[in-house]
This record gives structure tokens, C-alpha cells and sequence, in this order.
């Protein structure tokens, strides 16, 4: 009988080389023999997805905080109770591109959103599950900002100001240091070579202390 997997989540602003290094991580623990599932907030089911869809579209329309809130935990909800906790039930690892702290880094941080609220929504849908282990990909702002720029049209958030990704930087980083147990924080400014060496050393950590139960 198989243990409950591990929860790994991974978080950063935007351009710090999330989606490059999602991929880096999935193919390093799976070469390590890790049942894996890989999957993104918000998203991860079709409703999920739409709700991303809706979420990240730019728009004339000002789009209320508490809507956006809420949207963000309705897609949670259904991600966590229809993919997630089902994953973590069999004993596979889920590694997912964000989850609620990107609310506490994007809606309080970034739109001044009061952390107790959402500390309320996360007891609501989550219930206890928080995760296992997160990697915090953090560069400096202007760093990030270049990358994402440089890809092409920038969706509702991409558009934000300067400030407001600073909020989200210095959210990330005192989480990461009030829960430092649960943090791993990689200087993403550096080579990505030197990223993936730091991040193979995450990865070779979580299967060392988790061995796989079979
Ligand atoms: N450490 C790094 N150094 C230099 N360029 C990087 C690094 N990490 C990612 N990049 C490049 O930056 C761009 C954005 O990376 P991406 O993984 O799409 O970021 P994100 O998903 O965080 O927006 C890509 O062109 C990628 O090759
Ligand atoms: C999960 C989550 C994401 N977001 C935002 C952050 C991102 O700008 C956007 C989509 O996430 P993501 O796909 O990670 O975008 P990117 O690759 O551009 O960084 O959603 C929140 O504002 N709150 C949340 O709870």
C-alpha cells in the first residue's frame, strides 16, 4: 500500500523561468522514479481552465478584487478536490505551477487583499492540506519583466505596473521566510545552468527525505 505523495509547488513572479524549470523539475524527479503529476493553478481541469481563461484575459472592464478572489478558489476547489487530493491519495507526487500562495503574493500582496480573508477561503477549500515542499524561483523585477516582455502579448496580470510586482516579490520573499521549513528560494537572476544545479539539489533533498513507499 502507498503512502500519500508529496505536494511540491512552485512559485515566482512573472518571467523568473517558471515554466523552463517546471519542466526541469518534472524530468529530474521522474528520473529519479517518481510517479509524477504535473499541473498549473489556476487551471488544471477544464472548468479550471476556463476560469483561467476568464481570469487572465485583458479587459476594459475593471475587474473586482473579491471576484478575482473568489475565481481564483473556485478554480482551487474544483483543481484540488477533482485532480489534486485524488493524485496525492495514490501515492503519486503533484508538482503544480502555483498554488495558494500566489494568491497571498498576487491578491494581498499586489491588490492589498487582507491576508486573514484568504487565510479563511484557504481553510474553506483546503481544509489542512497545504504543500510539502515550495521552490520560490526569485529574480528581481526588471529582470523578470525583460524575459516576460520579450515573449510576446502580456495577459491581464503581465500588464500590471512595476509596484505591483515588487508588492508580489516582497510578499513571496517574507513568506518564504516565515515558513522557511516548507521554502526552498533559488536566485533565479543567475544562469539557468546554475538554477538547475540549485534545483536538482531540491529535487535530490525531496526524494532522500520522502523515499517512495511501495
Ligand atoms: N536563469 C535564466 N537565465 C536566463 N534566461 C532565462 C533563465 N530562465 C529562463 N530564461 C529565459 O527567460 C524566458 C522566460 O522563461 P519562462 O520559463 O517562460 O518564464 P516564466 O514561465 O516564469 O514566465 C525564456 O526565454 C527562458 O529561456
Ligand atoms: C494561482 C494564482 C495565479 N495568479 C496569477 C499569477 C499569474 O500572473 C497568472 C497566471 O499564472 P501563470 O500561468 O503562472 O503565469 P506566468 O507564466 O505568466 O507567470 O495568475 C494570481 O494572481 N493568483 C493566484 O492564486
Amino acid at each position: 500500500m502507498k503512502g500519500r505523495g508529496l505536494f511540491i509547488t512552485v512559485e515566482g513572479g512573472e518571467g523568473v523561468g517558471k515554466s523552463t524549470n517546471l519542466a526541469f523539475i518534472e524530468d529530474t524527479l521522474r528520473a529519479r522514479g517518481i510517479d509524477l503529476l504535473v499541473s498549473r493553478e489556476p487551471g488544471g481541469t477544464p472548468l479550471a481552465e476556463s476560469i483561467r481563461e476568464l481570469l487572465l484575459a485583458p479587459r476594459e472592464e475593471l475587474v473586482d478584487v473579491t471576484a478575482e478572489l473568489l475565481l481564483m478558489f473556485a478554480a482551487r476547489s474544483q483543481h484540488l478536490n477533482t485532480v489534486i487530493l485524488p493524485a496525492l491519495s495514490r501515492g503519486q507526487w503533484v508538482l503544480c505551477d502555483r498554488f495558494t500562495d500566489a494568491t497571498y503574493a498576487y491578491q494581498c500582496g499586489g491588490r492589498g487583499v487582507s491576508t486573514s480573508l484568504v487565510r479563511q477561503l484557504e481553510d474553506l477549500v483546503q481544509g489542512a492540506l497545504r504543500p510539502d515542499c515550495t521552490v520560490l524561483l526569485d529574480a528581481p523585477v526588471s529582470t523578470g519583466m525583460a524575459r516576460a516582455q520579450a515573449r510576446g502579448d502580456l495577459d491581464r496580470f503581465e500588464q500590471e505596473d512595476l509596484e505591483f510586482f515588487e508588492r508580489v516579490r516582497s510578499a513571496y520573499l517574507t513568506m518564504a521566510r516565515e515558513s522557511s521549513g516548507r521554502y526552498r528560494v533559488i536566485d533565479a537572476s543567475a544562469s539557468l545552468e546554475q538554477v538547475q544545479i540549485a534545483l536538482a539539489q531540491v529535487c535530490d533533498d525531496l526524494v532522500a527525505c520522502y523515499p517512495v513507499r511501495q
